[in-house]
Order: C-alpha cells, then structure tokens, then sequence
C-alpha cells in the first residue's frame, strides 16, 4: 500500500498515534466477508458466522465463500455488505418507528437501501434513487432481487425531486466522496486521492445536500454519510448542514465495545459516528443523524402525479419493457412475471438442484421435468424463486435477464 504524503500527514494528525498505527496495520489484514440476511425471504440454514452487533440478521462469515456461485445470492436471500455502512439499521430501528416515506437520495449499488427496507417499519415506502444510469441499473436488479412492493427504484437528481415538489419523512444522503474508507479494498481510491480532491468532494457533497433541503420535511430525519474521514467531508459539512440549513444533531445509541470514534473537529463536540478500520471492526464509514428544525405533519404517499416528473427507468423485466410507466415497482413478483401476466395468478414452480440452478443463472438451456406444464413456469432453489423459463415441451426458453446473468461458472 502506497499512502501518499498528503494523505498520511493529515490523517495521522487527524486519528492520533495510537488509531492511525492501528489504521496502518488493518492494512496487513484480512478484510472479512459480512451478510446481512434478508428477512422477507426467510432461509432455515443461517451460515456459521459472529453477529453484526449493530445490525439486524447480520453476520461476519468464517471465510469468504465464493459468493457468485450460491444461488440464495441471487435470489435476493441475503446481501454482501460491509459491516460499517450496516449501523444504518442501528439509527432506523432506534429513529423511525412509525410508516415514513424515506428517500436514499445516492443508493447504488443498493447496501443502505436494501437494508433501510429490511428495518422500515410495515406500510413505510421506500424512494431509492441512483442518478447515474448505469449504476441506478445495478440498483435496480438489487432491490429487485431483494423484492418488495413498497419501492421505486428512480434515476434522478436532487434538484428532479424539488421541481416534483416532494417531501419526505427521512432522507439518507450516503454521499459520493473522496473514498478513504475504501483504500484497503482498492489501490485505485489510494491513487485517486488528493487534496484538491478532498475539497472538490466536499463541495459537491454540500450541494447535493442543499439541492435536496426542500424535500425533507420540517421534523424530518436527515442521515449524512461517507465512507471518508476528513473533516472537510464530514464534521465540517455537518456543521455547515446544521447551521446553515437548519438542524439538531442526534445523538445514536451505542456501545462503548464497538469502538467507534467520535467527534475529531475541535471545538465541535456533537454525536458522529466514524469507523475507522483497525479500530472498529468496519472498512470505513462516517454517519450523522440529524432533525430538521421545525415541525409538520408526516408525510403522505408521493402522488401519481409528483412520481411522474421522475426519470424513466428500464426495470429488467425479462420482456424489457413496461409500457406507459416511468417508475417501476422493485418488486421481486413483479420483476420475476413476463410483462402482461402480472394480473394472471399462480404459476407452476419446478425445483432446480444446484447445479441446474447455476446452469439457469448463466442463461444455459436446462431440462425441465417431462410432467412440468407448458408455458411460463418459476424456477426455484431451495425455496426461493430465481425467474422464468417458459416451457415449449420439446425445450425450454430460459427468461433469465441476460444483464443479471453470470459470466463465468
Ligand atoms: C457512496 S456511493 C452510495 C453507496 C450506496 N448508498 C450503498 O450503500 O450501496 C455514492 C453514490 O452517489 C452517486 N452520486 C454521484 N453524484 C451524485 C449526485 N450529484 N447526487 C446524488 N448521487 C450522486 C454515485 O453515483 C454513487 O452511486
């Protein structure tokens, strides 16, 4: 690993002696595999593995499998997620107790949005939006695999959401940054990094922030995160979020064996929370909870006509296409039905061993058994629906997306 000067000489000031060498040496480490287990689709046999202690059906594995070639993966049974950007579930559960309408405003590659589904209270809708078209694609296979009714998967910016005039109950802004969480993972961040960077980043990040003010209700819970740990990215923006914009920091229930650090801006003594790695088991991640100042009425539903003026966006439907809708339900039911038979009811299941259901995952032609009736038919594995083949008798169409299928076997 090849820290640069800048980099090393701020943030050894920034961490102190004792966290910045134990920083330095998770480098030598092995970073550990966590999943969080999705608790709509409930599986029998959870992995051996050390609970998560800030998150709900979450686990550190033994080993890292090769997760590619588990089928659960993709049927949206759990998600490989680092265990940092888990406390997410620690702030919601404690924070959000009654159906709110939340919006993760930079969601791909969907880990918060997965998870805020998971911990948002029944009757509670879920905004998940990525505006970069590529990775709001990977998003939306997410949350569809994930599969549940009450989310839309959207392409936009902040400044989409204002001219739509919505509001919402919480928004989560886990903002693109200079990545410093990500340096042990990728040499590519640890070259990308400079100063100048730093402060291109911090500016964006404020006007992310201000673009999407409007929207969050008086009241309303703000989450501000980054996988960063300078100042300039994160206490100094809080700062700037609570005094400028208007708002109380709130403090997150935790505990003292998580090690998690607090506050490194003098002078600014309020609840942050930061994971550094080597001193808190995580890559790397820094949060703040924040309340609106002011008081209104929780938020209704986002009408027909405000989810409108949205982006469009390709939902992965095996046929490709949903006519006259320009959001997209990220419902596993609906993703998984060819378009136009939504409305039809049941279809036949057929059970895939494992080596059949990787062979349907890389989009191969497999035999169905001779007494499976013809047309479309739900391939599943070990419970849990993987997608559509239609059956023709003499063969099988494999519906698989061909964008979601797997390269190598
Ligand atoms: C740290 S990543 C989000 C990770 C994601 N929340 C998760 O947990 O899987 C930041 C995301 O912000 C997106 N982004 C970039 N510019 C943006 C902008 N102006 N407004 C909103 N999101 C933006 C990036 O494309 C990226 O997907």
């Amino acid at each position: 690993m090849d820290l640069s000067k800048d980099f090393t000489d701020y943030t050894s000031r920034l961490f102190g002696e004792e966290r910045w060498q134990r920083f330095l040496d998770s480098f030598g480490q092995e970073v550990p595999a966590s999943v969080r287990y999705n608790p709509f689709k409930p599986v029998a046999d959870m992995p051996e593995g050390e609970p998560v202690p800030w998150c709900k059906d979450a686990y550190w594995l033994k080993e890292r499998p090769k997760f590619t070639l588990d089928p659960l993966l993709h049927a949206g049974v759990y998600y490989v997620q680092e265990a940092g950007s888990m406390f997410l579930d620690n702030v919601l559960r404690q924070y959000v107790q009654e159906p709110v309408c939340m919006l993760d405003l930079c969601a791909a590659p969907g880990g918060k949005s997965t998870l805020a589904r998971a911990a948002l209270p029944e009757g509670s809708l879920l905004i998940s939006n990525e505006p970069d078209h590529h990775r709001a694609n990977i998003l939306m296979e997410n949350m569809q695999k994930q599969g549940h009714k009450d989310v839309y998967v959207t392409n936009n910016y902040a400044k989409d959401f204002k001219s739509a005039k919505m509001q919402f109950d919480v928004i989560l802004a886990d903002v693109p940054c200079s990545g410093e969480g990500m340096f042990r993972r990728d040499e590519g961040a640890i070259k990308e990094w400079s100063l100048q960077n730093v402060r291109k980043c911090a500016e964006l990040q404020r006007s992310i922030v201000s673009d999407i003010w409007d929207c969050l209700r008086p009241g309303g819970l703000f989450i501000y995160s980054t996988c960063t740990f300078n100042l300039q990215e994160d206490e100094e923006n809080v700062r700037w979020i609570a005094e400028e914009l208007g708002a109380e920091i709130l403090p997150v229930q935790t505990s003292p064996e998580w090690n998690i650090t607090g506050s490194l801006l003098e002078g600014f003594d309020e609840p942050v929370y930061r994971f550094i790695p080597g001193v808190t088991r995580s890559e790397g991640l820094f949060m703040c909870v924040m309340r609106k100042h002011g008081e209104s009425q929780p938020c209704r539903r986002p009408i027909e006509k405000q989810l409108k003026r949205l982006r469009i966006l390709s939902d992965g439907n095996p046929k490709g296409e949903q006519k006259g809708k320009n959001i997209i339900p990220a419902h596993a039911e609906t993703l998984l039905v060819p378009c136009g038979k939504e409305k039809t009811g049941v279809y036949p299941v057929v059970k895939l061993s494992l080596e059949d259901a990787l062979r349907y995952l890389h989009r191969e032609a497999i035999t169905l058994p001779e007494a499976t009736p013809r047309g479309y038919v739900i391939v599943a594995y070990k419970g849990h629906n993987l997608g559509f083949m239609k059956n023709l008798g003499n063969r099988a169409n494999n519906m698989y997306p061909k964008e979601w299928a797997i390269r190598n076997l």
